[in-house]
């Protein structure tokens, strides 16, 4: 096996599961910390206890609060929140060395830029291969060994094929793609539907209404991923469809459950007040909205999540103007 050591930057619930699959696929794992108390609760009980309690630590599992101490490893795993992605590959530069790959496990689109995560590391550090990973899958599940399935995406078949056996291990599958690009859509979109999802459970609205919410955001995330450049059939995968299926079914996930509490009457402030932890779709949907605006994208049900997060409208009228948009061909 070409790689023996593994960086994984971002101590979050994601950053510390992937760190105990790379630790059972028999990686040495140093995982990054930000905050003293993770680096602590890890040293002295194994156990991320802010962010992923509960689960204790493989062995070939270490922290440190210093990126310069991932310089020496074969392999970077990036998992900080999408917004923090290019701040954190910035600190890290001096570190990097050349050929290192960085798998990008993060999920979503920059703010203003309005890039995709491979593009904030072409950047940010251009001397490495990229490759991402990204699948239905929820933290704590994995990290407990529960069975789930993942794309990994490399535009390097060989080194693609090689992180996919480096990065497996018993219950973890990742399946291989080429297209970068597809793969990154999928997961960044899928967190704007599901609070969609979220607020219709939360006002009542039924199966019915729920599964039209995933079929009609698939296929806006899909007329997004091909407009970017990336396949329609990558984002029907473990990276597309397969995330918009976990995420918008259980208030396990974050994003659900920030709009089943929109839904239930909440405000946003009140639905994200005291959270630690990230959702994605609140802080990608404004670029969602720009980006589908720029390339041209009719994209009715992510627009409307975005106006919803940033006070423009209400959930009622939101159901009432998605209900009344002209009918039209499925397909289209
Ligand atoms: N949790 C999951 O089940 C899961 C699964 C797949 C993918 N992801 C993705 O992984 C990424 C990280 O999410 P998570 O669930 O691990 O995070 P989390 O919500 O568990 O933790 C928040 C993270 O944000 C970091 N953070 C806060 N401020 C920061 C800053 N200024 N700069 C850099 N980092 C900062 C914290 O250190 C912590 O690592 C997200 O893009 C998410 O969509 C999460
Ligand atoms: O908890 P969420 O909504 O961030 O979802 C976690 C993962 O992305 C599911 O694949």
């Amino acid at each position: 096996m070409q790689f023996k050591t593994a960086g994984v930057i971002g101590a979050g619930a994601w950053g510390t599961a992937l760190a105990q699959v790379a630790g059972w696929a028999g990686l040495d794992v140093l995982l990054q910390a930000r905050e003293p108390e993770v680096v602590e609760s890890i040293h002295a009980r194994r156990v991320n206890e802010a962010f992923l309690p509960g689960i204790v630590l493989d062995d070939h599992v270490s922290v440190t609060a210093d990126l310069a101490d991932l310089g020496a490893c074969d392999l970077i795993l990036a998992v900080p929140p999408a917004q923090h992605m290019r701040s954190t590959l910035a600190a890290f530069a001096a570190h990097h060395r050349p050929g290192v790959p960085v798998v990008l496990c993060s999920k979503g689109i920059e703010r203003g830029s309005l890039k995709l995560m491979t593009e904030v590391l072409a950047e940010t550090l251009p001397d490495a291969p990229a490759a991402v990973l990204s699948g239905p899958s929820f933290a704590a599940e994995v990290a407990r060994g529960l069975p789930s399935a993942v794309t990994l995406a490399c535009a390097d078949e060989a080194l693609g094929e090689e992180l996919m056996w480096t990065l497996s291990a018993p219950g973890f599958r990742p399946y291989l793609a080429t297209d970068l690009i597809g793969a990154e859509v999928g997961g960044a979109i899928k967190n704007v539907l599901a609070i969609a999802c979220g607020m219709s459970e939360g006002r009542g609205l039924g199966r019915s209404a729920h599964a039209a919410l995933i079929t009609r955001g698939f296929a806006e995330m899909t007329r997004m991923g091909v407009a970017l450049g990336g396949q329609a059939e990558t984002v029907a995968g473990l990276c597309g469809l397969g995330d918009l299926v976990l995420t918008c079914s259980s208030p396990q996930s974050r994003n659900m459950s920030l709009g089943l509490a929109l839904g239930q009457g909440q405000t946003v402030e009140q639905a994200l007040a005291g959270k630690r932890s990230v959702a994605e779709g609140y802080e990608s949907a404004p670029a969602v909205r720009e980006l589908a605006a720029k390339m041209g994208v009719d994209m009715p049900i992510s627009l409307a999540v975005a106006a919803l997060l940033n006070g423009e409208t209400t959930v009622a009228a939101v159901i009432d103007n998605l209900l009344s948009r002209p009918l039209k061909v499925e397909r289209h």
